[in-house]
């Protein structure tokens, strides 16, 4: 199985018996350049379910073409992983979700692809959270991936909204459309990590740093999230 954990890379440190690998000694992969993103791929196991996991992810904005941001997804299946894990920080658009909270993403709208930059289609879920009480903390929404690196204007957010959207970030989509093209089972989820912002009353300004502590400050409980997740899905 193998779990795409960008910035939440941190939860790796939850893997039984690591075995890390720099992106940079791995032959014509690419390396992480944005902040939170460490650039390991990690093997090992957990919830006693074989693993390896992506500590960092590229995205289009950091100059890598599609092709070269999924290559990873590519590689993971000709290793023999047949099932992935796919998680975002996400700006919420929902007036519903706070930051913290977890959006399983039922479907996406992908803004590169309309832009003719976007091979295939897919998305799936699956459900473990009520052990845990998270409840009321969890939604189900449509993720909507935007270019970046900045972040969207107040129209923009009022129009993502009137799209649909419930949720934004700048990534996930063209690795989901390349694990379907891989044959492989998706499950996706996206942790709020700002409420996004719709009124020019505001005068605040979303930002990466805000971004970071939001999930670090949910980390513990994302790595029981996952580790149960893993645990669930391991045995399907
Ligand atoms: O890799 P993800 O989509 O989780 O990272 C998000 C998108 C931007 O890189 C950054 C925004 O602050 O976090
Ligand atoms: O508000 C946001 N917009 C786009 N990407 C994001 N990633 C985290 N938060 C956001």
């Amino acid at each position: 199985m193998h779990i795409n954990f960008h910035v939440l890379g941190t939860l790796a440190n939850t893997i039984v018996d690591p075995i890390s690998l720099n992106y940079k000694d791995i032959p014509n992969f690419p390396v992480s350049t944005v902040e939170g993103h460490q650039g390991n791929l990690v093997f090992g196991t957990l919830s006693n379910v074989k693993v390896v996991c992506m500590q960092g992810r590229f995205h289009y904005y950091e100059g890598y073409i599609l092709q070269k941001c999924t290559a990873p997804v590519r590689v993971l299946a000709l290793v023999g992983v047949n099932k992935l894990i796919v998680t975002n920080a996400a700006g919420g658009l929902n007036p519903n979700y706070k930051v913290g909270d977890i959006m399983f993403i039922k479907d996406h709208i992908n803004f590169l692809g309309f832009g003719g930059n976007n091979p295939f289609t897919g998305s799936k879920r699956s459900q473990i959270i009520n052990k845990m009480g998270l409840e009321k903390s969890t939604h189900e929404g449509v993720y909507a991936m935007v270019g970046g690196p900045n972040y969207e204007t107040i129209a923009e957010v009022n129009s993502l909204r009137m799209l649909g959207a419930d949720a934004v970030g700048m990534s996930t989509i063209p690795e989901v459309l390349v694990a379907k093209h891989c044959a492989m089972t998706v499950f996706g989820f996206s942790i709020i990590t700002n409420e996004c912002i719709s009124s020019y009353d505001d005068e605040t300004e979303p930002n990466h740093q805000e971004v970071l502590e939001a999930i670090n400050s949910k980390a513990e409980s994302l790595k029981e999230f996952v580790t149960i997740l893993v645990g669930n899905i391991g045995m399907e």
